[in-house]
């Protein structure tokens, strides 16, 4: 017998495939992302392709596992957010679930070491939010991946800030009666320390403020290269981020030194100054000395990567 197919069940069939299509792309863009932060050269304090900074217990290949165990679970938060229909509230209740599943499956990929835990959070937020907003306000019917325009991504922005609304003293109330404290809990305890809560819960305005940035073109010099603008971007970040992995590593005090050392080495011209290598090899020897690693910008840049492959912003030399 002929299978005959309504029309509507066609265009939503369509949709459907569309959709799938999409969150594959927005996976590959976001794991994409993950993948330069880690192997980018050189990072102070972090893991990089050269040395393993701050790091005893990860090295770049742990990194490479760890993200290869990544993008399926980008591709579900995708999945979430193209099918949801309620609001941006309980769309982040829902992307919580697929979180924890894949931050499972990134510790069994690097047998209990937290690699990526931060960015599978700030990701969750960000991807969800591109599709349901891509899903509400793009129009087209074309399969290819849409580029975003600058409005569009400001509606990923506002999208994002009603999704986390309420969760820093949502995740925070019940601690007095927790027994086990996790690093970010047991800084809001001591100093009242938001951390990745409260970025979130801002609309991660250190990558709203870095696009603007971006768009202007005033990143680019004639001798830059895209590495040296995606260098330039993490100090910016460092100078600027409430960033928890260095708090709870190197102490309250360090979380000023990083700001200020950031600060320095971008005013005096960043990646344009002709010895930037040998200073940020040196600031690493600093860190290292100090145990400090800016992980929360490290994942911050991920994501700015992340929406200059949206956006199509041209970071090239
Ligand atoms: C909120 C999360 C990140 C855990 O919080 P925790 O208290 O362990 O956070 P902690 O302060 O240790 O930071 C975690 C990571 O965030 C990154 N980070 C730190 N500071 C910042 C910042 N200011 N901005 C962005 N990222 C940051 C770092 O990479 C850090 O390693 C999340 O893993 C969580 O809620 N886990 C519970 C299960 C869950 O819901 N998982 C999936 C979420 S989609
Ligand atoms: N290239 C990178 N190198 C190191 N850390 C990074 C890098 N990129 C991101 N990070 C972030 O920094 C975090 C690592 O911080 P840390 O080693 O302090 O982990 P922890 O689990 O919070 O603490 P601990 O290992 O001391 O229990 C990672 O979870 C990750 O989110």
């Amino acid at each position: 017998m002929v299978e005959v197919k309504l029309e509507a069940e066609i265009i939503s069939e369509n949709k459907k495939n569309r959709y799938q299509h999409w969150a594959n792309k927005l996976g590959r863009y976001a794991q994409q992302a993950v993948l330069y932060e880690a192997v980018l050269e050189p990072k102070p304090g972090l893991v990089d392709s050269v040395d393993n900074g701050s790091h005893k217990d990860m090295d770049i290949f742990t990194f490479m596992d760890s993200a290869s165990s990544l993008y399926s679970g980008f591709v579900d938060f995708a999945m979430d957010g193209f099918g949801h229909t309620g609001d941006a509230r309980s769309l982040f209740t829902k992307i919580r679930k697929t979180g924890i599943q894949i931050e499972k499956n990134m510790f069994e990929e690097t047998k209990g070491i937290n690699t990526h835990k931060g960015i599978v959070f700030s990701m969750g937020i960000v991807i969800s939010a591109v599709a349901f907003s891509l899903k509400n306000y793009q129009k087209t019917t074309v399969k290819e991946f849409p580029i975003l325009s600058p409005t569009e991504v400001e509606i990923v922005f506002s999208t994002m800030q009603k999704m986390t609304e309420g969760l820093v003293s949502k995740d925070f109330h019940t601690l007095e009666t927790k027994e086990i404290l996790t690093n970010g809990e047991k800084l809001y305890m001591e100093f009242g320390f938001l951390g990745i809560r409260g970025e979130a819960e801002a609309g991660f305005p250190t990558v709203r403020n870095m696009l603007l940035k971006l768009r202007k073109d005033s990143f680019r010099k004639p001798t830059y290269s895209t590495k040296d603008i995606y260098l330039d971007i993490l100090f910016i970040l460092m100078s600027e981020v409430q960033d928890s992995t260095v708090v709870s590593r190197g102490g309250i005090e360090a979380l000023e030194y990083v700001k200020q050392t950031a600060r320095i080495f971008l005013e005096n011209g960043g990646m344009q100054q002709h010895n930037a290598v040998e200073k940020i090899v040196n600031i690493n020897e600093c860190f290292r000395e100090r145990w400090i690693s800016p992980g929360g910008s490290a994942d911050l840049l991920a994501i700015t990567i992340l929406f200059i492959k949206l956006e199509n912003i041209n970071v090239g030399g």
